[in-house]
């Protein structure tokens, strides 16, 4: 699809697809497209060019309630007047269902989201996780083939995010649903996510699962993107030997070690400049000749080198993965 606003791309002929019952991440920097495309796909607005297509049927002309497609909005937009049940209920009212059919459906529903004895309260007497559950069950209510989620944790405290990120993806598991999540946070995507898209202005720059994502990057932006990565040049300072030709190669810290001496190739000297303690691991900051600057990271265990030491860093062939661009 594209999508133009005045002279601005925000979608440059995306071309995404989800398969049945996946979990995908749309992940990017902002203004990247990743709230347009999801407007596009639960039908708030149109695609200049190109189609949905929802289970083979073009769905692009449809408006957003003739869609088999849910929306669960960051700020949850629920209804402030309605109680809980009235909120999980709403689209099943508007649907034609019969009370008897809603209220055995509701119920279900407040059994799935653990939602039990708060179904007479109103939005504003739940703590932040309960209202996004209640937007979650509203969400699921029709049981939509596809569920679009817009930055759904973002809302709650550090602390609540992880675990209710991971019920969640078992939420997921247990409807059978495809969803689509939008976030800017790259630990959650991988984290929850069978496939991860990243977009960069408009287009998806790869769509890979996490382990993919993380451990071969395609390109250099990607590995930027994905943050953490050292960039080694094919033609720079440090003699590489890789199995694979390439421009450039993402060197992921873990991967690098500290060795009693300096090999001919894939390793170099280098100076450190800081050393961060961080509990399961310490990171260290180096630079090697030629002013590369390389993150390393030591698990835990591992005899930690002191800011101001000379050391002598080597990875293996395996870990220089090749970057296209
Ligand atoms: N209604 C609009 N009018 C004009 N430009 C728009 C409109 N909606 C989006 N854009 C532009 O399209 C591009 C993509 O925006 P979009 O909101 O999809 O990005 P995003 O990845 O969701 O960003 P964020 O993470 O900040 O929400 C941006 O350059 C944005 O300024």
């Amino acid at each position: 699809m594209t999508r133009r606003f005045g002279a601005a791309v925000a979608l440059d002929a995306l071309s995404l697809e989800v398969g049945a019952g996946e979990f995908v991440a749309l992940l990017g920097g902002s203004g990247s497209g990743k709230s347009t495309l999801l407007r596009l796909v639960a039908g708030f607005d149109r695609p200049d060019a190109g189609r949905i297509l929802l289970e083979g049927k073009d769905i692009t002309a449809l408006p957003p309630q003739a869609r088999d497609v849910a929306m669960m909005f960051q700020s949850y937009a629920l209804f402030p007047h309605m109680d809980v049940a009235a909120n999980i209920a709403y689209g099943l009212r508007r649907a034609g269902m019969g009370g008897r059919d809603i209220a055995a459906r509701v119920a279900e529903l407040v059994g799935l989201l653990r939602l039990e004895g708060l179904e007479r309260r109103r939005p504003s007497q739940l703590s932040g996780g309960q209202q996004q559950r209640v937007a979650l069950a509203r969400a699921l209510a029709r049981r939509p083939a596809l569920v679009l989620l817009d930055e759904p944790l973002a809302a709650l405290d550090a602390g609540l995010r992880e675990r209710t990120g991971l019920e969640l993806r078992a939420l997921q598991r247990r409807t059978g649903a495809s969803f689509v999540m939008v976030t800017h946070d790259q630990a959650e995507a991988l984290a929850l996510a069978d496939r991860v898209a990243l977009l960069d202005t408009g287009r998806i720059a790869q769509f890979d699962t996490p382990r993919a994502l993380y451990e071969r990057p395609a390109t250099r932006a990607v590995a930027r993107f994905l943050g953490a990565a050292n960039i080694l040049e094919a033609d720079g300072p440090v003699p590489l030997d890789a199995a694979t030709p390439a421009p450039a190669y993402a060197l992921r810290p873990e991967r690098i070690a500290l060795r009693p001496t300096v090999p001919t190739r894939n390793g170099t000297e280098a100076m450190v400049e800081e050393v961060a303690f961080r509990g399961a691991d310490t990171l260290v900051l180096a630079r090697a000749p030629g002013g590369l600057s390389l993150r390393v990271v030591l698990v835990a265990g591992q005899a930690t080198p002191e800011p101001g030491q000379r050391v002598a860093l080597a990875w293996e062939a395996s870990a220089l993965a090749p970057l296209s661009a």
